[in-house]
């Protein structure tokens, strides 16, 4: 059984960009396109227009995620991926597009589509402050408690995480 729909109002403000669309019946996100042309040198990024801004029903965000053919055939990642979209946004959609690869640069023609924009339910949260929260079976466990990986970066490995990054475990 399908759902129905959720009404998304969708704002062209590049009037020739087309219309965002799903390409399957089932398919989570529909292509967002760039509606300026870029070239990235090797770990260049930068924000790309995609021509359209929307107005989500409340209770929902939509994220902008990246697609899996760019990544994996020219190293094309975003850097706050997934983008968050907030219901009350109503602002130009904007892709954050970064060139991973180390030695080739990436091309953009306008209406390239650059990522997949994805719409979702998001629960409205209240938060409430106690001393001690429930016990649970994981506790504090987390970055890698459970083993079961033999990979590992110099980096990290070496305690060279920056000064300011998240990461303190406070219980
Ligand atoms: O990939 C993205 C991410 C965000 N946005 C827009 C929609 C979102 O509602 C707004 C703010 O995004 P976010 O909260 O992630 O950024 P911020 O740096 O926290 O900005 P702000 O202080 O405006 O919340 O920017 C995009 O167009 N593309
Ligand atoms: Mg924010």
């Amino acid at each position: 059984m399908t759902s129905a729909p959720v009404d998304v109002l969708l704002r062209r403000l590049d009037p020739e960009v087309p219309m965002p669309d799903f390409a399957h019946p089932g398919d989570a996100g529909c292509d967002l396109m760039t509606t300026e042309a870029a070239e990235l040198a090797p770990g260049e990024r930068t924000v790309l227009p995609t021509g359209v801004s929307i107005a989500l029903p409340d209770g929902y965000a939509a994220f902008v995620h990246p697609r899996s053919g760019l990544a994996a055939r020219c190293g094309v990642a975003l850097v706050n991926a997934p983008g968050t979209v907030d219901a009350g946004y109503r602002g130009e959609i904007k892709v954050i597009v970064v060139n991973l690869d180390p030695y080739a640069p990436v091309r953009f023609d306008r209406f390239d589509r650059v990522a997949q924009l994805v719409v979702q339910r998001v629960e409205k949260v209240r938060f409430h402050e106690v001393a001690q929260l429930p016990g649970s079976a994981r506790a504090t466990g987390g970055f890698g408690s459970t083993g079961g990986h033999s990979a590992s970066s110099t980096g990290v490995a070496d305690g060279f995480i920056a000064a300011g990054s998240a990461g303190s475990d406070q219980d």
